[in-house]
């Protein structure tokens, strides 16, 4: 029994709540309240998340327009720990302490997180049950959290390559057990990810799963979509009101909830700030990971390419991880992870600030795939894969998010400005050649065919350029648009607890409010 999760606005029982939540992933918040017995209402735009692979159908914010830059319009995927990649990566300790200093928030600290860390994590065996010792360090993980982490359930060919490549390379790769300790630089390691016994686990279903769910305090309304939030008393900046949409008897039609004590937003980085747009709160700027896939022909079948190529395979697999939760499913195809930081002598280093929250924080950061790049673009009808893909993880280029008209449900403008900064152009540079370098290492040796599509010509600095903005994407971590500032300032849009400024009743609690370090503007 699910208990409190409605399909239907006609079965949700009433119309008043302590608390309501916008967003799956407020499940985390959601849980705590009910563990004190207020009522909550969470909406949440997509469907359940339950015994899904993936939630394609979860709400996600497409309309992407990139202005300038020599970078084309595109679209992509925006949200959530319903449709990610489930790779766990805690930030470097730097960037939170970061969040101390300008906000003034103590609880940000590397030190006190550390608590929230083990509070959330829950480290559980991969789904083959293979012998883990020296590929995580135990010490720092917690067995009695929530979330549960793991590591690969289904081993990649290219995992000894890769492993190989440290010893080869010891100058440029470091193997360390430690990833997601502190410091965070130059490690790279075996892939962690939010997986437990092959299934993926969302915020939604760690938090508001089975034990939770039935609390009788505790509401969840699917396919819920909020287009605004109200304030009951014109003359007060308190906001009690929450309007939705949602279908009913065939048609979409507008709702609206109360919250008596707060409303929480918790709808990302693109949903918040278009709801708190749509609410006459706030402008905002975005910053976001940039990233580009790159790829490269294998001399091996044994890739993830025919999975995607093949639907009869897929659904084979489908049945296989239905029935028994094994098999390459349980994974994504990505394995390793890897960052790193410019050197210190590199000429853009020396020319503008480091956007990095300090030398002990990566620039970049490369993902080891072995199998034609996912999000999955069109691959084409032959040939196997391995990719890598290089994100720039402390971009200084920052986009923006406007409304496209009056309506609320219109999906919102999204400038991401990729590649927009000098730096981020010089960053991704690098990131590419050091790919190139990692595969020279003899482990690849007659692995590694040819490079795939424009990668493959570019020989020059200005042709790789070329080749980064026709192939450069979101990386799809927007921040910062609801960003942290400290209390009693006219500046950013929530204080370091959460409460968005100049208002009452209303907290954010998604990725929104980070922001970047030390490029504090
Ligand atoms: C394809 C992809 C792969 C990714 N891979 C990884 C990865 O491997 N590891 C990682 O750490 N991060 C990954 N990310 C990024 C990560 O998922 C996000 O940074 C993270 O989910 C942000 O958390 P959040 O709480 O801010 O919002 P989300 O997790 O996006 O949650 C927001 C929720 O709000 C809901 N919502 C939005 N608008 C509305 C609305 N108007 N009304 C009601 N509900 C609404 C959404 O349906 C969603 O449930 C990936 C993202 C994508 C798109």
């Amino acid at each position: 029994c699910y208990g409190a999760i409605y399909e239907s606005i006609a079965d949700l029982p009433g119309t008043k709540f302590d608390f309501v939540i916008i967003g799956g992933t407020g499940a985390v918040v959601a849980n705590r309240l009910t563990e004190e017995d207020f009522s909550v209402l969470v909406l949440k735009a997509g469907p359940s998340d339950r015994d899904l692979l993936w939630n394609y159908s979860d709400y996600r914010a497409t309309l992407t327009q990139q202005q300038n830059y020599h970078i084309s319009e595109r679209s992509c995927a925006w949200g959530s720990t319903s449709i990610n990649a489930v790779i766990y990566i805690r930030c470097p300790p730097e960037d939170y302490n970061c969040y101390v200093n300008f906000t003034g928030g103590p609880g940000w600290s590397w030190e006190n997180l550390k608590t929230y860390f083990f509070k959330n994590e829950k480290w559980v065996p991969p789904a083959d049950g293979h012998n883990t010792i020296g590929q995580y360090d135990p010490a720092i993980h917690s067995l009695d959290g929530m979330n549960a982490v793991s590591l690969q359930g289904y081993p990649q060919p290219t995992d000894e390559r890769v492993l190989r490549v440290t010893s080869e390379l010891s100058d440029e790769c470091v193997n360390i057990l430690q990833y997601n300790s502190a410091p965070h630089i130059t490690p790279q390691g075996y892939m962690q990810a939010t997986i437990n016994d092959g299934k993926r686990n969302s915020a939604v279903v760690s938090y508001l799963g089975p034990n939770f769910i039935t609390r009788a305090s505790l509401h969840v309304l699917l396919g819920a979509q909020v287009t605004r939030v109200i304030q009951s008393d014109k003359s007060e900046p308190s906001f009690d009101i929450v309007e939705f949409s949602a279908s009913s008897e065939g048609s979409t039609w507008l709702f609206n909830v109360i919250a008596t004590k707060e409303i929480i937003l918790s709808a990302r980085a693109i949903g918040t700030l278009h709801i708190l747009l749509n609410s006459g709160i706030g402008d905002a700027v975005e910053l976001s990971e940039v990233g580009v896939q790159n790829k490269w022909y294998v001399n091996d079948t044994d890739t993830w390419d025919d999975i995607f190529r093949n639907l009869t395979h897929q659904h084979d697999l489908v049945l296989q991880w239905n029935e028994t939760k094994m098999g390459p499913l349980v994974d994504t195809p990505f394995s390793h992870i890897a960052w790193s930081r410019l050197p210190d002598d590199s000429p853009i280093v020396e020319r503008v600030n480091d956007p990095a929250a300090g030398r002990n924080t990566p620039h970049l950061e490369l993902d080891v795939q072995n199998a034609w790049s996912i999000p999955v673009s069109t691959i084409p009808g032959t040939g196997n894969f391995m990719s890598i893909a290089t994100c720039v993880v402390s971009a200084a280029s920052r986009g923006t998010v406007k409304l496209n008209s009056s309506d609320p449900l219109d999906l919102p403008l999204i400038d991401p400005a990729n590649l927009a900064s000098e730096f981020d152009v010089s960053a991704m540079m690098e990131a590419v050649k050091s790919t190139r370098r990692f595969l020279s290492a003899p482990a690849w040796e007659s692995y590694v065919l040819d490079a795939y599509g424009g990668l493959v010509n570019a020989t020059t600095d200005e042709i790789l350029e070329e080749y980064m903005r026709e192939n450069v994407g979101t990386a799809a971590h927007p921040v910062g648009t609801a960003s942290m500032s400290p209390k009693f300032t006219d500046y950013g849009v929530v204080d370091p607890d959460f409460l968005v400024k100049g208002v009452s009743g209303l907290h954010v609690v998604d990725a929104s409010i980070f922001l970047g370090c030390p490029n504090l503007s």
